[in-house]
């Protein structure tokens, strides 16, 4: 039986909790979940929350349910016979900007916990507030009006924290909490992010852990920029209503500290954990991170690629390496890097990597308007669906003839934006219409809409996106693999041109060249995870429009070769972590500042290696991933020239939005 350390990557999200166990090569082993609906029915949520007055925007879900979850999850990872005794790395990734409210006697419950007894038996006195605000709540509008005149509009707070304030970020909630209760506010010890409250729970050892910088940067209180990182004093006088020095510090002191280094040790795994499932006290706890991130750091994105989530939301992530906040989307830290120190670091000579960033859009109408006109015009049925999109893709020298924008719930991007908006006529001459001449285009035209809308507003995160210089002494060596060349060929579809951001570049097709221009820059490569990236025809547009090739992960089995994988990408990048974290936590010297990119290419490289022998085939598959489709040129120059025509239409519905409200 091997000995090999095993981690352990956890993903508490909105519907579930769930774990993926990995191999120290970086292969799932395992998997398991708890649904929150459906295994814990006692708490009555739909889809994981539950829903305040009507009108008050309030979504949130009770904070002792998550706690069970832990209970439950663990409880059957030991009866599927898990081996937890081998677990060297823990890593959590919870909903980004959601808040936990500690009491004051929380330190002490959590450090004397009864391994015979459970956790949910145990802790209901560790908060001070039952629910957790959702990342769906909008009851904050108020709160975030409040924080953006204070500080002198949206554009200082996003300079600030790296996005304007939002309804469902942590600063706005806090406020609402403090107006509405501040008896439960003075309550509170500590407050929490999802993924810090997990932390907390796995090293049960009465200290609350510190927020993760890179889900920090969700909150609107962290400054970003630079030697200033830290709790930013005037975002912190803005949420406590007031200049007064005490109040200011009470928040700072409930905020705690934040990590700023993505790989250290927070902390051993808890006696409470190593008793009742018999684990390893060598087991080492990581900071946790978002979401989002961790699906981020499965896929070890690179500077200027992609990562889209097709899920119940549209959510676009793409590595960048400069800090460019605006207001139209989010700026975050990379999640797994060592930073220089903070404000609040007692480091300040620490061997650092210098700063890496993701800029993310989130978008309410994701799967949402496309499946409503699947089944309002194509019986229900994708096949249908996909059926009408092929017929209508646009050929070479098409102008944009109509357009539409379903924002069936009041959207993020652009804020606020309600309603259904369809467009028909002469290409730069489109007028308002009730209903499409021919309904068929309704499938192609909400992808349309949806896809130039990430295509003009990521092109706006690459524009001024440079390499920040790593620190010499981390720089990591270059790939073992060699350029992702050649797949192109081999898959009969065209090649990926580079990133650009000059005004005009060739697109090879073949060995036909063809001049071609373009002006926007747009991705290298993009991932393609959630329920919809199963929709190849989707996929197909997305390539088009996006002008990129769109990738996915895949995994290998010695009976069916390579195929698409299925395992919880957010949880494994969790896993990730912690396997970057313990290969510093046990390196000598340089190996204690080792890259979490790294990392991961030395274990897919061993995979490799074993699997395949030595002489195993070099490529993108045995990275983990391959390419699906990538962009006919044509039809991405055809899409490339509607941007300004989508933009402007994108400008007028929203101003009718303004004008009805
Ligand atoms: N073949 C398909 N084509 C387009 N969308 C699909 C397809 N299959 C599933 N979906 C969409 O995927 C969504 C669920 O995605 P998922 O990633 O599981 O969501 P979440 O994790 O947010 O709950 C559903 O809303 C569904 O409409
Ligand atoms: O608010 C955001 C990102 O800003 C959401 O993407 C949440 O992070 C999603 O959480 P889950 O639905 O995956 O739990």
């Amino acid at each position: 039986m091997s000995s090999a350390p095993l981690f352990l990557g956890l993903d508490s999200s909105t519907q579930s909790l769930k774990a993926s166990l990995l191999s120290t090569d970086l292969d799932v082993l395992a998997e398991h979940a708890v649904h929150f609906d459906t295994d814990l029915p006692e708490y009555q949520t739909s889809n994981g929350v539950s829903y305040g007055p009507d009108g008050s925007g309030e979504v949130n879900s009770p904070v002792m349910m998550v706690v069970q979850a832990l209970d439950l999850l663990f409880d059957r990872m030991k009866d599927a016979g898990w081996e937890l005794d081998r677990v060297r790395g823990i890593s959590a990734a919870g909903q980004q900007h959601a808040s936990v409210y500690w009491s004051h006697e929380a330190p002490t419950i959590l450090s004397l916990l009864d391994p015979k007894k459970t956790l949910h038996s145990q802790l209901s006195g560790a908060f001070s507030r039952c629910v957790i605000p959702n990342w769906q709540d909008s009851s904050t509008s108020e709160d975030c009006q409040a924080i953006e005149s204070f500080l002198g509009g949206p554009e200082v707070v996003a300079k600030i924290t790296g996005s304007r304030a939002y309804e469902r970020f942590t600063g706005p909630q806090i406020r609402r909490f403090k107006r509405l209760d501040p008896n439960g506010y003075g309550a509170t010890s500590r407050v929490s992010l999802v993924s810090s409250f997990i932390t907390t729970l796995m090293c049960a050892d009465g200290e609350i852990k510190g927020i993760d910088e890179s889900d920090a940067c969700g909150m609107n209180l962290w400054a970003m920029n630079g030697s200033d990182r830290g709790w930013d004093k005037r975002c912190l006088q803005a949420v406590v209503g007031s200049e007064d020095e005490e109040e200011v510090k009470e928040l700072e002191r409930k905020l705690g500290r934040v990590e700023t280094d993505g790989g250290k040790v927070v902390g051993k795994l808890g006696k409470w954990f190593q008793e009742r499932y018999t684990m390893s006290g060598v087991c080492c706890v990581f900071p946790g991170t978002g979401d989002n991130p961790a699906t981020f750091l499965s896929l070890t994105l690179k500077e200027r690629e992609g990562m889209i989530s097709l899920g119940t939301s549209d959510v676009l992530l793409v590595s960048v390496g400069q800090y460019l906040p605006n207001l139209e989307y989010h700026s975050f830290f990379h999640p797994a890097q060592i930073a220089p120190p903070s404000s609040q670091d007692e480091d300040k000579e620490r061997t650092h990597e210098g700063l890496r960033y993701f800029n993310m859009l989130v978008y309410k109408n994701g799967s949402l308007p496309r499946s409503h006109i699947r089944d309002d015009y194509f019986d229900g049925s994708w096949d249908k669906f996909n059926s009408a999109v092929e017929k209508h893709r646009p050929k070479s020298g098409d102008g944009m003839e109509r357009m539409g924008f379903w924002w069936l719930l009041p959207d993020i991007i652009p804020s606020g934006a309600h309603g259904t908006y369809k467009y028909q006529g002469q290409s730069g001459d489109l007028q308002l219409v009730e209903e499409f001449s021919d309904p068929s285009v309704n499938a192609i035209t909400i992808l349309h809409s949806q896809f130039l809308n990430y295509r003009s507003r990521s092109s706006a995160f690459l524009t001024s996106s440079s390499s920040p210089t790593p620190s010499p002494s981390t720089s990591p060596p270059s790939s073992p693999f060699p350029p992702r060349r050649g797949i192109f060929a081999s898959l009969k579809t065209h090649p990926t041109p580079k990133p650009t951001q000059s005004s005009t570049h060739t697109l090879e097709e073949g060995d036909n060249k063809k001049k071609t221009s373009v002006g926007i820059p747009h991705l290298s490569r993009v991932y393609a995870t959630g329920g919809a990236a199963a929709n190849s025809t989707l996929l197909s547009v997305l390539s088009d429009v996006l002008h990129a090739p769109i990738c996915k992960n895949v995994e290998f089995s010695p009976t069916s070769g390579w195929t698409s994988s299925n395992w919880n990408a957010c949880s494994v990048g969790a896993a990730y972590k912690a396997k970057w974290g313990w290969e510093r936590h046990v390196g000598v010297g340089e190996r204690q500042n080792v890259g979490f990119d790294q990392v991961v290419r030395e274990a897919r490289m061993a995979r490799r290696v074993t699997r395949l022998g030595p002489e195993g085939r070099e490529g993108w598959e045995e990275e983990g991933i391959t390419m699906v489709v990538g962009p006919d040129p044509e039809r991405a120059e055809v899409y490339e020239s509607w941007v300004d025509d989508w933009k402007e239409l994108e400008r007028r519905s929203v101003r009718s939005v303004e004008v009805n409200a």
